[in-house]
């Protein structure tokens, strides 16, 4: 798979700890990258690296062979990467809609506080986002009268109105009912590859992992310790014991 997005020596420590100690990873074009690992371990900051939040102090970020770390989070974004966040980040007094046609002004470069008029075609195609997303009847919703995997799943589409290439999701589920979890999974899964969007996500529901990513990184103190597909890295006792917390019966003493 031809990669997008290449990490190469990532480092960055924050006093004595060591947040990024030398993170070597490609997402490749169109792949649903899992990243797990235990609290801690640097999979926030892994993404803030990504999308212009922390510099690192040594290493690189190519995207498309261009090195982009470092780079303000605004110049990441226009360059076609996106993110969404552990709390979403909505306008909560706004409709649905208008925070969907807010993102698409964004997106234009036409935001701003004085000119809050928004063009009829940033509607349309918000209500077409939302419509993908089946978020429709909650179009005239206030933000913050949605539930949480509603609100979750309306962040992810303000990401994904900025057309980007690559979008990365920080514990996309965190918050939701489990019996609402792999549904919202199963939209943005949708709606990303429908859209040809690859996605980086952090995530500590090992069901959503196995069922929707193509593969999982495993971070533990700011390394990668294990890489592959979900299938094989999910059965590993190492990765089992210390990310999963789970106790193979039939593993030696
Ligand atoms: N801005 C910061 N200033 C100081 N320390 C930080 C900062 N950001 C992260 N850290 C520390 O770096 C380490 C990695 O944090 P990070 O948030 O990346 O971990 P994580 O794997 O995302 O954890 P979680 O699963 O709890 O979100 C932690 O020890 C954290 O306390």
């Amino acid at each position: 798979m031809k990669p997008i997005l290449q990490a190469q020596g990532l480092r960055l420590a924050f006093g004595g700890v060591k947040a990024a100690d030398g993170i070597d990873l490609d997402v490749g074009e169109g792949e649903f990258l899992a990243i797990i690992g235990p609290n801690g371990a640097g999979k926030t900051t892994f993404i803030n690296m990504c999308t212009g939040w922390l510099k690192p102090q040594s290493g690189r970020i190519l995207w498309r062979g261009e090195d982009i770390a470092g780079l303000p989070p605004r110049r990441i974004t226009q360059r076609g990467i996106a993110r969404s966040f552990q709390l979403p980040q909505l306008f909560t007094e706004h409709t649905v809609l208008r925070n969907l046609a807010l993102a698409i002004a964004a997106r234009e470069g036409a935001f701003s506080l004085l000119r809050p008029l928004l063009r009829p075609g940033w509607t349309k195609e918000a209500m077409e986002i939302l419509r993908g997303f089946g978020l429709e009847s909650l179009a005239d919703t206030r933000a913050d009268a949605l539930n949480e995997g509603s609100r979750k799943l309306a962040d992810i589409a303000m990401a994904v109105a900025l057309k980007p290439r690559l979008l990365l999701m920080d514990e996309p589920t965190s918050g939701v009912a489990a019996s609402e979890k792999l549904g919202i999974v199963e939209t943005l899964a949708r709606v990303l590859r429908e859209t040809g969007v690859s996605a980086v996500f952090v995530e500590h529901d090992m069901e959503v992992v196995s069922r929707f990513a193509d593969r999982v990184a495993v971070w533990s103190q700011g390394r990668i310790v294990a890489n592959g597909p979900p299938e094989a890295v999910l059965a590993d006792p190492e990765v089992r014991r210390e990310v999963i917390g789970i106790e193979d019966a039939h593993a030696a003493p």
